[in-house]
């Protein structure tokens, strides 16, 4: 390396003397800490200033500078030359270096306040402040839209059983226990797992969902425990982070537990109890701080029998248990369900609002609703969007179009066999169906619709006839699990 000049080596002596001897002088408010944030010095000005009437050597700095930015300073090596710090209810300017041994090694950070009169940066800080202000109105509106959305107001309905079931979310958010909600699809789970979390006292913090069914059986690991950097070829440089780690101090929503292979269900039941976990790829231990809510649309008790579902994680997961019974079992909601849902939808579609007709809630109430509240909600949108121009949407519009659905009309809720009731279109009503498409007076029907009429007619028969079991209706079907999610995605099962 090249040798300074003698001159050149006095000078900058002299500089970095003048500098010592002015900082004082000029900079009364510094402080150091080393690597493991303690603070090693502070001048007196500073201590003063902070309202500190001990030595607070060897203290966290935390303790009392909350937000300070020396313990990222010291971290990263990298400084921060000029920076606005909220301190003692006022704005200052602040600088924060790191400091280096003689070897170049981090040893810790130093910091001073550059300017602490107000007035001298004040268009600066109005603009803070201002900025401030901003976001904190727009952050407070979210968070009450967001309440609003899931909110247990937002959950129409008026039946006992109902209102039985929002006193047990209440119930449920006073405590920190896991939760398990039981239920067909459609019949509200996720919106009722939200609304639980934000009547909870961890509200402020992520609500993190999980469709277990939706992800191939070889990506689940990866996608709940997350990945470590580089762990395996083609994994990204930075890692991943999975749902656990995202959902840290917050709420994790895992729909369609019943779905969760063996080996994955003995590492969650791991979580629970230990609370902590290892990325795939990792032997770094995490902790996690997380409330699970499990949801499920398969019969868990039967599962543990057949030895499909782990004993020992049912009964971690089901701290509370909260069941959700079918629309068809609580007539009295769809009234209340549907004239939100037809005016939520007008709203969106921004046109006039609609209405049921007299003789419309009564085909409403007959129906079976084998994809509850969210059918009605498909069937509802499809009306608004048919009645076009009229304000009430007919009985006459329903029937066709539940007509349409499902290749019957208002069925009665009783005694048929429920084969019959939901899925009427059996393999040869589907024939008669497509001959009947083939009669050449008939004006043809886009073949990509044919084919996701009877797409969406075979997916429902088989998960029907596996009672649900969507796994097994995927492989009756010879395609994964994961495409027959999407394909109900897309399809609006
Ligand atoms: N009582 C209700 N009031 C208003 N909307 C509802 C009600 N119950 C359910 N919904 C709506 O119905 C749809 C389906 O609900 P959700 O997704 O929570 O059901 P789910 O039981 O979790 O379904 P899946 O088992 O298929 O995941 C959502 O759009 C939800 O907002």
């Amino acid at each position: 390396m090249k040798q300074a000049a003698p001159t050149a080596d006095l000078a900058r002596k002299h500089a970095f003397k003048v500098l010592a001897d002015s900082f004082e002088t000029f900079y009364g408010n510094a402080i150091a800490i080393d690597t493991t944030h303690k603070i090693t010095w502070i001048s007196d000005g500073y201590r003063k200033f902070l309202g500190i009437d001990h030595d607070p050597a060897g203290q966290p700095i935390t303790r009392y500078i909350q937000n300070s930015y020396l313990p990222k300073v010291a971290d990263t090596g990298e400084p921060i030359l000029l920076d606005l710090l909220w301190l003692q209810k006022r704005w200052i300017l602040v600088s924060v270096i790191p400091l280096q041994s003689d070897e170049g090694e981090i040893i810790g950070a130093f910091g001073f306040v550059a300017l602490d009169n107000q007035k001298e940066f004040s268009s600066l800080t109005n603009r803070v402040n201002k900025l401030q202000q901003q976001l904190d109105c727009v952050t407070s509106q979210l968070n009450q839209a967001r309440k609003n959305k899931y909110g247990l107001s937002h959950i129409s309905g008026r039946s006992e059983q109902l209102l039985a079931i929002k006193n047990q979310v209440r119930q449920a958010a006073r405590f920190d226990i896991s939760v398990l909600i039981t239920g067909e699809t459609g019949t509200g789970k996720e919106l009722f797992a939200h609304a639980l979390h934000d009547l909870s006292s961890r509200s402020d913090k992520p609500f993190i969902s999980l469709n277990v069914a939706a992800i191939p059986d070889n990506l689940i690991e990866a996608e709940f425990f997350g990945v470590a950097p580089g762990a395996y070829t083609g994994a990204s440089k930075q890692g991943r982070k999975g749902k656990l780690e995202l959902a840290n101090t917050g709420t994790l929503f895992l729909d369609e537990i019943g779905d969760m292979p063996l080996e994955v269900q003995g590492k969650l039941l791991r979580v629970l109890q230990e609370k902590e976990f290892e990325a795939v790829g990792s032997d770094t231990i995490k902790k996690t701080d997380i409330r699970i809510v499990a949801a499920t649309s398969r019969n868990l008790v039967q599962m543990i029998e057949d030895g499909e579902f782990r004993a020992d994680l049912y009964y971690r997961l089901n701290g509370m248990p909260i069941h959700l019974p079918p629309l068809r079992q609580r007539l009295d909601d769809i009234d209340l369900i549907a004239e939100r849902i037809l005016d939520e939808t007008c709203a969106r579609l921004n046109i006039a609002p609609k209405y049921l007709s007299t003789g419309a809630l009564p085909v409403l109430r007959s129906y079976q609703w084998p994809g509850n509240v969210r059918e009605l909600q498909n069937v509802l949108e499809r009306a608004v969007i048919m009645a076009e121009d009229h304000v009430e949407i007919s009985a006459q519009l329903l029937t066709g179009l539940l007509h349409n659905d499902l290749g019957t009309v208002c069925i009665p809720s009783s005694s048929e066999s429920v084969m019959e009731t939901f899925w009427p279109q059996t393999r040869s009503d589907i024939s008669e169906t497509v001959q009947q498409h083939n009669r050449s007076d008939l004006p043809p029907i886009p073949l990509s619709q044919q084919l996701a009429e009877a797409e969406k007619a075979a997916i429902k028969q088989a998960i029907h006839y596996t009672s649900g079991h969507k796994a097994k209706a995927a492989e009756a079907l010879g395609i994964s699990r994961a495409t027959l999610y999407e394909k109900m995605k897309k399809l609006e099962i």
